[in-house]
């Protein structure tokens, strides 16, 4: 004993007295306990616990069966020495495990439950499985409940069936409880009740159904209109149906629920899934692509296991298989302490395309219940086909296995170094970068990770590494590093996605794919405004036109108008071709797209009067956003003579928004502010792009009002610090490369690609059908400075005087409001002929919040006025 306490006493333990301080003891309590609990949490504990407790299930098993067998020759030993017969060695018997397999087979045959003992070794295989793999394969709960379900019954039964047999079928537990029932049922009462029960819970496990023979249906009576529209009424709608079914299953004709394999949750269902009931994987020369709904987690480090092609595909000409990949990895194992940490490569997410390219994508036509349809002025209008975007290049994502076996080493070696163990590391490969998860070993705090996230990144020295300590949500660190073989995102497939196609958004834009491979797609009507900065040549254009051309292929004309402010004159020319289908402009203007500052503050300010006019119609309507409006309003509950009109949604687009706040400063941010904080509401959203994300540029108050955000690679961590307020944008690999800052999440992303070409085709596409007359005309506005100084006379009377004069006598209502949305007027040109009118007679004088009394009663009257005014 002495010896031991010496060998586990440290080299300088006899400089150091024994801790007797109390703080120290408690310290030392305190780490002990630490350790305790870690060692509980440890995976390795867990899988340790669930191979003893597969074992328990075996042995049990294996002596149970063997009981059956030699029960009576072990017997009397067992009931001569009870336990003490395990431990007698010159006592032999006949079960297969001993005289332990003799004494526990007896004791839980016997005493216990009689055959019902095998749900035992029943609950112990399924508890070491689910420790094992390390999550609930199967619900433990719910199998409790099985387990004493049926030590009960079928230990009373097998003893109710088997009666005064010498053999102990039912054990003590079932002859006490079919003894008592008997007496208190009789012996036909308890037969029944056993059948009873066991009928109901075969009723309860598989839910037969109970038919009777059906009757002739009587032949139905002519269905009346309003018989019709009950039923149809009743028949749920069919696209609500689909996205029903996704969640909950879809009943199919022999009243099956059908659930389709995404939806099954193993945790919920005990069930777990397996590849080969599903679809094949994809398979391509480059790489196996499996459906991330259908793909459990794949170990690459198991290739004997692996079914199917390998998740690798090394280059074009060779894909060696795992064994090969691996080899050298293996071999270097034996010294090389990195190949100790457990290392998963994540499957790539693949979105199915939900439809085929010549198809039309227009969302699905709701059915109109009332006469108005917006979307009745262009009814032929025909929604751009997928056909007209190209693929670029292959789409698929490269795994590497030689890449990622190096990063990972790296990866290791370098953490190593700075004394940090992991304990597990997984790699998800994206089109641009690969993530690399790192799960430290227990006592490692990330705190310290993230303190020396500099000196990793710098050991680690490739271009755009970004280290995110932890993941959010998880207690994880992520390393992203940049793929040697980049793929491209096309628009085209992003668009084609299940996702994108029967999204119910408002203005669904396809963003790009996150790192996973996942379609990132949002609702810009949500955002609801978006700021985009990126230095020159990052892909700041691509991602605007990949942006327009996502709401152009889901929307209608009647739906959505473009404002478009181009001051570096060539980006967006070529959406002047869908100029009469989507493009608003001022009244009077030749070009829809801007190119002058003056125009773009006339245009801004314009925005704000079209945004206050629309404040008033919904306040007028009693509706709280553009949605409900709009809903009445086709609903035919509000009236067009009241100036009610649809609305569709606006998005103004400015692509270089450094060189405006340079020449026009303030007068450019105040409406553009306005306008951010304002005009959600009424379906007006703002996207704007800056190569120059500097304060001076991106100002407080424009940030403030902008929660969304996208960088692209900016030049410096200051710049992405303005635009993200968090570094990070500097470390992207441009071309696309993007961080997207949004509710709150960063997410990094690669932007989906269109290129120039391709958006020609759809605006050629969409430009040559037939269009409105016009472009959608913006409410005028009059610059005040423009107007100062003039002193009021009937001569310099406003253009419009007529024209307000004819509305306010046919309404007989003398209201500014009523000229301002019935003229689509500013407040302020709308009270300047309130006032020429007055001058004119035409109206009283201002009376306060009230309307001025009409003083011209009749057209006859008021043409009179007119023309002696002439
Ligand atoms: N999402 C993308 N995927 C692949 N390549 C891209 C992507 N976006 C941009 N690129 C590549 O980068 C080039 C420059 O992109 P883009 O013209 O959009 O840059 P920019 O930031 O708008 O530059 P500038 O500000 O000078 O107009 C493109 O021609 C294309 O080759």
């Amino acid at each position: 004993m002495s010896k031991n306490k010496l060998k586990n006493e440290k080299p300088d333990s006899k400089k150091t007295p024994p801790a007797k301080d109390p703080a120290m003891v408690l310290k030392a309590d305190r780490v002990a306990d630490v350790k305790v609990k870690e060692l509980v949490k440890d995976e390795r504990t867990h899988k340790v616990l669930g191979v003893g407790l597969l074992l328990l299930a075996l042995l049990g098993f294996i002596a149970f069966t063997s009981y059956l067998f030699t029960w009576e020759e072990d017997q009397d030993k067992v009931f001569r020495y009870s336990f003490h017969l395990m431990f007698m060695g010159d006592e032999h018997v006949e079960n297969l495990l001993g005289r332990s397999g003799a004494f526990i087979s007896h004791w839980f045959f016997y005493n216990g439950f009689g055959l019902a003992c095998y749900l035992f070794c029943y609950f112990a295989f399924i508890l070491g499985t689910n420790f094992i793999v390390g999550r609930r394969v199967f619900r433990v709960w719910r199998n409790v409940k099985y387990v004493l379900f049926g030590l009960l019954y079928i230990s009373m039964a097998t003893a109710f069936v088997a009666g005064h047999a010498g053999f102990p079928w039912g054990g003590a537990v079932g002859n006490a409880l079919n003894r008592w029932t008997t007496g208190f049922l009789g012996t036909l009462g308890t037969g029944l009740l056993l059948l009873v029960i066991g009928f109901c819970w075969l009723i309860w496990k598989f839910n037969f159904e109970f038919k009777l023979p059906q009757r002739k249906p009587k032949p139905k009576p002519v269905a009346t209109p309003e018989v019709l529209v009950e039923e149809m009424a009743a028949e749920p709608e069919p696209v609500m149906e689909k996205s029903k079914s996704k969640k909950n299953g879809l009943k199919n004709d022999t009243g099956v629920t059908v659930i389709p394999p995404a939806v099954i949750d193993p945790e919920e269902t005990g069930v777990t899934m397996e590849l080969i009931e599903r679809e094949e994987p994809v398979v391509s020369p480059l790489i196996t692509v499996i459906p991330a709904a259908h793909a459990p987690q794949l170990d690459v480090l198991v290739p004997e296991e692996a079914d199917g092609p390998p998740p690798f595909a090394m280059n074009d000409e060779k894909v060696p298989d795992l064994e090969e990949t691996f080899a050298p990895a293996n071999n270097r194992r034996k010294n090389n302490a990195p190949m100790d940490v457990a290392f998963e490569v994540k499957p790539v997410f693949e979105d199915e395309p939900a439809v085929d390219d010549s198809q039309d994508l227009g969302p699905a036509q709701p059915v109109s219940v009332d006469p108005y349809d917006p979307i009745l002025d262009l009814r032929d209008y025909k929604y751009p086909i997928l056909e007209l975007l190209d693929q670029h290049s292959t789409e698929k994502v490269v795994q590497d296995a030689a890449e990622l076996e190096k990063n990972k080493n790296q990866i290791i070696d370098t953490l190593k170094n700075y004394d940090i163990a992991i304990q597990k590391i997984s790699a998800t490969v994206g089109p641009t970068v690969t993530l690399y998860e790192i799960v430290p070993a227990a006592g490692v705090r990330i705190s310290r990770i993230k303190n020396l996230e500099d000196d990793i990144a710098l050991s680690l020295s490739a271009l755009g590494i970004r280290i995110i300590a932890p993941i959010p949500g998880k207690g994880t660190i992520g390393i992203e590093v940049p793929n040697i073989r980049k793929s491209i995102v096309s628009l085209k497939n992003m668009l084609s996605s299940d996702k994108f196609q029967n999204s119910s958004m408002d203005l669904p834009i396809a963003i790009g794919k996150k790192i996973d491979n996942e379609n990132f797609i949002a609702d810009l009507s949500k955002m609801p405004h978006l700021l985009m900065a990126g230095a020159t040549g990052q892909g700041k254009s691509v991602g605007i036109n990949t942006l327009l051309v996502s709401l152009l292929y889901k929307k209608h004309p009647s739906q959505l108008k473009f404002v478009l402010v181009d001051p570096k004159k060539v980006e967006l020319s070529l959406y002047k071709l869908i100029e009469k289908h989507f493009l608003a402009k001022l009244p009077g203007e030749e070009e829809a797209i801007i190119t002058d500052t003056k125009k773009v503050i006339h245009t801004l300010n314009a925005l704000c009067i079209e945004m206050d006019l629309r404040y008033d119609l919904l306040k007028e309507a009693g509706t709280r956003n553009i949605r409900e409006y709009n809903a009445k309003f086709t609903q035919r509950r509000l009236n067009p003579e009241k100036g009610h009109r649809y609305l569709p949604f606006i998005v103004l687009v400015i692509d270089e928004f450094a060189d405006l706040i340079m020449t026009a400063g303030k007068e450019v941010e105040m409406p553009i502010a306005r306008l951010a904080q304002l005009a959600r509401a009424v379906g007006i959203h703002l996207i704007i792009a800056t190569q120059r994300p500097s304060v001076n540029i991106i100002t407080g108050t424009i940030k403030a009002n902008f929660p969304a955000r996208i960088a692209f690679k900016v030049s410096s961590k200051i710049d992405s610090r303005t635009i993200l307020d968090i570094g990070g944008a500097e470390q992207l690999i441009g071309q696309g490369d993007m961080l997207v800052s949004f509710n709150g999440e960063l997410v990094r992303l690669q932007c989906a690609f269109v290129d120039t070409p391709e958006v020609e085709r759809v605006a050629e596409f969409i430009g040559q059908q037939r269009g409105y007359p016009d472009a959608f005309l913006l409410p005028e506005y009059v610059d005040e400075k423009d107007l100062e100084g003039k002193e009021f006379s009937l001569q310099d009377r406003d253009p419009l005087f007529e024209e307000a004069a004819r509305i306010i006598v046919q309404t007989q209502q003398g209201s500014t409001s009523l000229l301002q949305r019935r003229m689509k007027l500013g407040y302020n040109r709308a009270g300047r002929l309130m006032d020429q009118l007055e001058a004119a007679g035409i109206v009283g004088p201002n009376m306060g919040s009230k309307a001025r009394e009409v003083q011209v009663k009749s057209d006859g009257d008021l043409e009179e006025i007119l023309d002696g005014l002439l």
